[in-house]
């Protein structure tokens, strides 16, 4: 299976008025599609992926895919090697200005972009070669007849139990009316909105989104969570948005109504302090992002989950193996999510059903997002709160070339570079 393509195409699709720390989510979320194009006996195939659609991230997609026609789509150390080269080298001669790939993909100048992130070379390279090893293993799999989760070490489970996301958000995007969902700034309307999921997708765990609102109305409509939905284990996460002092209170007030508490405050010391005093277990996207982040969280005791993603972690094969050096230390594993559609939906629930150790429901944003999907529908649906894994070789999954097209356009009349929650908040409550 030699690599002769690598097509990256930016996309952009809606979201609703998600509130969060940072601020509300755009109206539309910057995302690519991976489409690896092999040849090989037989006829060739073609194995996808998906990522953010960061300008930093697709600049690199770019790059990496002038360098690796002739590569085997099997050699995925090989193609870990050469990311992380590039990345470490930042190679000569490529246009990386802010709105480099805005340009390059519109041919136009843009008028607006958000803030360049700065690009850190080792956790970038994680990421730019996660979304090319899942089109390698989708390769792999649709030639070789097999799912992707075979290639991981087969399947500890059939169907992967998610948890329903539940976030603050206006009624609508200012200016476009209300959505299908309404807003929900209040108890109330938070359990309004996971009455609503629970009913559509059958999630047998919630997880609210914080650090929107003073912490005691979060508390509140975490309570109310548990009067509504005695049976469902529930989860906040504030994104290190309180102080110390601030989750010391909460932590009181939360004893014994959940799961667990995700990143109430930012780093490990102080992650370590709240964790001496409460029994609610901690969990983390924020202050363990890769493994050299392990033993300082485990040496303070900092944490009792992580939540791993393949996104970040370096790929399904790195997600799987997270899950042994979690059970190797006494952690549980859950997962993370961001905005994403349906080829990273069927990814996750490759590799968590390869993941013997994954003893939470996994996040996802899908139900926000499902609306406009890039995978033709029937492959992934969710029942009792769970996904099956699909069936189809590879990832199971196949493109909707008519949906990528028109996502594709959405993004270049966009002029947009970057998720910027904070900027679109201001615009609206300066
Ligand atoms: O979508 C959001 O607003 C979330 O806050 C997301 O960006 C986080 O990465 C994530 O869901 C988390 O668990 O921290
Ligand atoms: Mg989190």
């Amino acid at each position: 299976m030699i690599i002769s393509e690598l097509r990256v195409t930016p996309i952009a699709f809606r979201d609703p008025p998600l509130l969060n720390a940072d601020g509300v989510h755009e109206p539309h979320v910057l995302r690519a599609v991976i489409e690896l194009v092999t040849d090989g006996p037989g006829g060739g195939v073609t194995g996808l992926g998906e990522c953010t659609g960061h300008a930093w991230q697709l600049d690199w997609l770019e790059l990496i895919a002038t360098r690796i026609r002739g590569m085997s789509a099997y050699d995925t150390g090989a193609l870990a090697r050469l990311v992380s080269e590039l990345l470490a080298g930042r190679a000569d001669g490529v246009d990386y200005g802010p709105d480099a790939n805005w340009r390059r993909w519109s041919g136009r100048t843009p008028g607006s972009r958000g803030p360049a992130p700065v690009p850190a070379p080792a956790f970038d390279a994680m990421r730019v070669y996660s979304a090319i090893e899942v089109a390698c293993l989708d390769a792999q799999g649709r030639r070789a007849g097999v799912p992707v989760v075979d290639l991981l070490g087969g399947r500890v489970r059939d169907a992967v139990p998610y948890a329903g996301y539940l976030f603050y958000k206006w009624a609508g995007h200012p200016g476009s009316g209300d959505d299908e969902w309404g807003a929900a700034l209040d108890p109330d309307g938070i359990v309004a909105q996971a009455e609503r999921m629970v009913d559509h997708y059958g999630f047998r765990s919630l997880k609210l989104k914080g650090g929107v609102f003073p912490p005691d109305e979060e508390i509140a409509a975490v309570r109310a969570l548990r009067a509504a939905f005695p049976g469902l284990p529930l989860r906040i996460d504030p994104n290190a948005a309180w102080t110390l002092t601030t989750a010391l209170a909460a932590v009181r007030e939360l004893e014994g109504v959940l799961e667990y508490l995700e990143d109430p405050v930012a780093g490990v010391d102080d992650m370590a302090a709240v964790a001496a005093a409460t029994s609610i277990p901690l969990a983390t996207n924020m202050c363990v992002t890769s493994l050299e982040g392990v033993r300082p969280a485990l040496e303070r005791d900092a944490v009792r989950i992580v939540l791993g993603d393949h996104h970040i972690w370096g790929g399904l094969r790195a997600s799987v193996a997270l899950g042994d050096v979690c059970r190797a230390v006494g952690w549980g594993l859950s997962m993370h999510s961001n905005s994403h559609l349906g080829i990273s939906l069927a990814a996750m629930t490759h590799a968590a059903a390869a993941t013997p150790g994954l003893g939470h429901a996994c996040d996802t944003h899908y139900p926000w997002n499902a609306a406009e999907d890039v995978v033709l529908p029937g492959a992934l649906s969710f029942q009792d709160g769970s996904v099956r894994v699909p069936d189809g070789p590879g990832l199971g999954v196949q493109l909707d070339r008519t949906v990528l097209d028109r996502l594709h356009a959405t993004y270049l009349s966009l002029g947009r570079e970057h998720r910027d929650d904070k900027a679109y908040r201001r615009s609206v409550t300066p």
